[in-house]
């Protein structure tokens, strides 16, 4: 495993929990009166990861406005630039950070290890672009990330010509021998467990020699919006990707242009604070909501009043309204599994049963979510069956305990959710949502006490806030509050690499 220096005890403010260091566990705020309250959102962690890795393969530099700061979007920065990629921070608009400007590198460089931590995004999308290097590339991660299905990328790259040595492994870690190009070519592949091994071939293909001819063959193929994103990310940079038949993709190669693109808030971190109106009743407001987009998390819009919640939509101000009761739900989750714990959190809280199916591969996310959902609603009291694909969820009277996370950022939320209606339930790791959320227990915190939106329509930030952070959105919020857990310097200061410090 690499101890990265988000594994350090004294650099941790996006990170997990080191090894050996205390888990700072945290009293989910339960919600005694209705909410009332608009959140804004940092930007969305595939979208900036695309952006990222296209940015670097580009034919010139390119400028992310509003990108997500968080562990995985690090990750990939870092990763670029032991590339040899240049990401430079520049001041943009954005109210959680800056601006990045990238600049390809004039040959990608091996000779360098790449710590994935525990993103998806980063082991299934760097390693199509380190066979472009030169040079052997080592890829790693955290514990879990060792876990997380690799087989596809790696047998994939092979039959596209590229060397990796996995010691007979097919997981992480593995050793990619870039030399400086790859011939492509027609290949299939079973992306049954990620469509993120579809995405990363994707999204290097076009600096193939011979393009890319990519047939998926296999069981199933989840979380198709995502292979959407990556098709029209492209299509913004002048690659056109052909789909002759459905899980068919061609790309010929061609130069990836640069772009000057803002990134959309994360629609998926939405979730939480959406069913959080459901759960709690009253209302809950998101701004900068896209009018069109390829995230899942706008399916949000149409899931969430099957359990009977309002939704309503102004400009790009979309507000949430909980009913007096939630219904359970019958639901095919196939092409969103990324929003499954905060479903089943509001599940667990219904008046009547759920069944969601279609997201047997969430097993292999971050942690085996179905197992991890069974396991933390039951040990607070709840009925949850693993089912192959899904979870059957009987509500049932719960009370407060611990809910472990599993250093999943999505187990956090669902804990938090569970928190609203239950006492005394406490989050164990609540720094796992630096994952994709560093400021996360905070805006949930000033959601529930009703922190006044300002100008900006943000909680609890400074009026006219570009860089800054605004008091009490630094670090983790640890504990319901700042000041327990990893804060680090002053609000809004950032770091050489735009870093908040
Ligand atoms: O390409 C992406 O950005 C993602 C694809 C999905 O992965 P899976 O297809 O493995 O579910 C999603 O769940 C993940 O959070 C992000
Ligand atoms: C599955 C997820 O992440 P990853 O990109 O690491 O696969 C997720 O964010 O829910």
């Amino acid at each position: 495993m690499l101890i990265s220096r988000y594994s350090t005890p004294d650099f941790n403010p996006y990170g997990d929990s080191a090894p050996g260091e205390p888990n700072p566990d945290w009293a989910a705020p339960r919600a005694h009166q209705p909410l009332h309250a608009t959140v804004s959102l940092p930007g969305s962690k595939s979208l900036t990861n695309r952006e990222l890795v296209l940015s670097a393969l580009a034919d010139a530099p390119s400028r992310l406005r509003s990108p997500l700061h968080s562990r995985d979007t690090t990750l990939m920065v870092e990763a670029l630039r032991s590339l040899g990629v240049s990401i430079e921070p520049t001041p943009g608009t954005g109210l959680f950070g800056p601006d990045w400007l990238i600049t390809p590198a004039p040959e990608l460089l091996g000779s360098t290890t790449i710590d994935c931590g525990l993103a998806g995004t980063v082991m299934r999308f760097l390693p199509p672009v380190a066979a472009l290097a030169l040079g052997p590339i080592v890829f790693d991660g955290d514990e879990g990330a060792r876990k997380r299905p690799m087989a596809t990328t790696i047998s994939s790259l092979r039959a596209l010509g590229v060397d990796i040595n996995a010691d007979g492994r097919s997981n992480l870690p593995f050793t990619v021998y870039g030399s400086g190009s790859v011939d492509g070519g027609a290949i299939t592949i079973d992306a049954s467990s990620s469509s993120q091994f579809v995405s990363g071939l994707l999204l290097a293909a076009a600096r193939f020699e011979h393009g890319l001819h990519l047939t998926h063959e296999g069981e199933r193929l989840p979380s198709l919006p995502h292979i959407e994103m990556t098709i029209a990310a492209l299509a913004a940079r002048g690659v056109a990707v052909a789909t002759p038949s459905p899980g068919e993709w061609m790309i010929e190669p061609s130069p990836i242009a640069a772009l000057d693109i803002s990134i959309e808030p994360d629609l998926s971190n939405a979730a939480p604070f959406l069913a959080a109106a459901l759960v709690a009743g009253g209302s809950v407001s998101i701004s900068g909501w896209p009018g069109s987009t390829t995230q899942v998390g706008d399916d949000l819009l149409e899931l969430l009043p099957l359990f009977g919640a309002e939704v309503t939509r102004e400009g790009d101000r979309v507000t949430v309204t909980g009913g007096s009761s939630i219904r359970g739900i019958e639901l095919d989750l196939t092409t969103g599994g990324e929003l499954a714990p905060a479903l089943v959190a509001i599940a667990a809280l219904a008046d009547s049963p759920s069944t969601i199916t279609g997201i047997g591969h969430i097993r292999h996310h971050e942690t085996d979510r179905l197992a991890a959902l069974a396991t933390e609603i039951n040990r607070l009291g709840g009925s949850v069956t693993e089912l192959d694909d899904g979870l059957y969820i009987e509500p049932r009277p719960l009370h407060g305990g611990v809910w472990q996370t599993y250093h999943d950022h999505r187990m956090a939320h669902a804990g938090a959710i569970i928190g609203l209606a239950i006492d005394d339930v406490i989050v164990e790791n609540i720094a796992t949502t630096a994952k994709t959320l560093p400021e996360f227990a905070a805006l949930w915190q000033q959601m529930v006490s009703g922190g006044a939106p300002d100008a900006a329509g943000s909680l609890g930030r400074p009026a006219g806030a570009s860089v800054a952070l605004g008091d009490g959105l630094l670090g983790n919020g640890l504990n319901g509050g700042i000041g327990a857990g990893h804060r680090h310097g002053e609000p809004g200061a950032v770091d050489a690499d735009g870093l908040p410090v």
